[in-house]
């Protein structure tokens, strides 16, 4: 019989709102709803504040819904493994009826409401993300191919596009580039985090790239896409989405992050091993830091661009 000098509600299988909550993988969206923020406030023209703000609000509900469906359809494989055990779903705190109903049901309403306070385009858009991370990675690739994230990574880089969207009511070559970032970082900054969870994906039988082909290989492609990332992500500063802060921001931030590549790809494993994957933890983290300052400098570009310092 379990402790009951503590009576928490995992033990009474009652949710409180924080469960509910945690169905919408908040952490991880809150990077997604930043980079979907700039995609707005960088957007030539802007819209009223109010409209900026719902819009933001609905984009972020629609993520969130489709963290929730994203769980409910993934709860066998999130009760194996040992980061996951504790989500609402395998904990046993939220039903699997309960977290789709949720996911649908809050999917449609930011779908409807956010055509309906800025424009069907960028509705159309965050429909079709949600589509993407639920029914293309989640309930297809993520399963099927060690290359799942690589284009699966495609979901977590529309909403800058869709923020860009409600401005314009359309898509366009800044949008584009932004998406191009977030699209080529999400391999680094996801088999970055493979190579230290071990055997998670392994027990839940998911084929991530570290899982069927090893840690020597995904080492090497994190490699690869990390020089091809910087590449892009220093090219797009001659862009319209750049200027001198992205420029020397990015400079920065790539010499940082090719650095971490290259002392990742240069490591022994046993000695990663033995020394608790610090590298490549930090190299996780950056990747996070890496992602918001990009974006952190695209919208302060924009922002000074009306006193005459954003851009070229
Ligand atoms: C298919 C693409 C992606 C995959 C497979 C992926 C996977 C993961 C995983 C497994 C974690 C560990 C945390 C957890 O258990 O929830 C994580 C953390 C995180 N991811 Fe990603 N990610 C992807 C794309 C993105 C995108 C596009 C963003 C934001 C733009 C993002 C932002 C974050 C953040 C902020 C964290 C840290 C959350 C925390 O503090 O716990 N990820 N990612
Ligand atoms: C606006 C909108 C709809 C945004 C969605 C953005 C999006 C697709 C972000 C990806 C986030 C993420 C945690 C993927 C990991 O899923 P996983 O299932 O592989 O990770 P897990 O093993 O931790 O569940």
């Amino acid at each position: 019989m379990s402790d009951t000098s503590i009576n928490t509600r995992a033990d009474t299988g009652e949710a409180g709102f924080g469960d509910y909550f945690a169905l919408l993988k908040p952490r991880v969206m809150s990077l997604v709803v930043f980079t979907a923020a700039v995609g707005l406030l960088a957007a030539p023209g802007g819209v009223h504040p109010f409209v900026a703000f719902c819009s933001i609000l609905f984009i972020a509900v629609g993520g969130g819904a489709s963290g929730a469906l994203n769980m409910w359809w993934d709860a066998d494989i999130d009760r194996v493994m040992k980061r996951t055990q504790s989500r609402p779903i395998p904990s046993g705190k939220v039903t699997p009826d309960e977290a789709m109903a949720i996911g649908v049901a809050l999917s449609g309403f930011a779908v409807v409401m956010l055509g309906l306070a800025a424009n069907w385009v960028a509705a159309g858009l965050l429909a079709f993300t949600i589509f993407f991370y639920v029914v293309i990675y989640t309930m297809w690739l993520k399963r099927w191919t060690p290359q799942n994230i690589v284009i699966g990574g495609a979901a977590g880089a529309f909403p800058p596009m869709i923020g860009w969207a409600v401005v314009t009511g359309g898509i366009s070559i800044e949008s584009v580039l932004m998406f191009t970032l977030i699209f080529m970082w999400t391999p680094p900054h996801f088999w970055a985090l493979c190579l230290f969870m071990k055997s998670d994906y392994k027990d839940a039988g998911v084929p991530m790239l570290h899982v069927t082909h090893g840690h020597r290989v995904t080492r090497n492609h994190i490699l690869v896409y990390t020089i091809l990332l910087a590449i892009i992500a220093v090219g797009m500063a001659f862009t319209g989405v750049g200027g001198p802060i992205y420029l020397v921001t990015s400079l920065v931030l790539n010499a940082l992050f090719l650095a971490g590549a290259v002392a990742i790809w240069r490591r022994d494993e046993t000695v990663a091993e033995r020394d608790g994957y610090k590298r490549e933890k930090a190299f996780f983290g950056l990747s996070l830091l890496y992602l918001f300052l990009h974006f952190g400098a695209i919208l302060a570009e924009a922002a000074l661009a009306p006193y005459g310092w954003g851009g070229w």
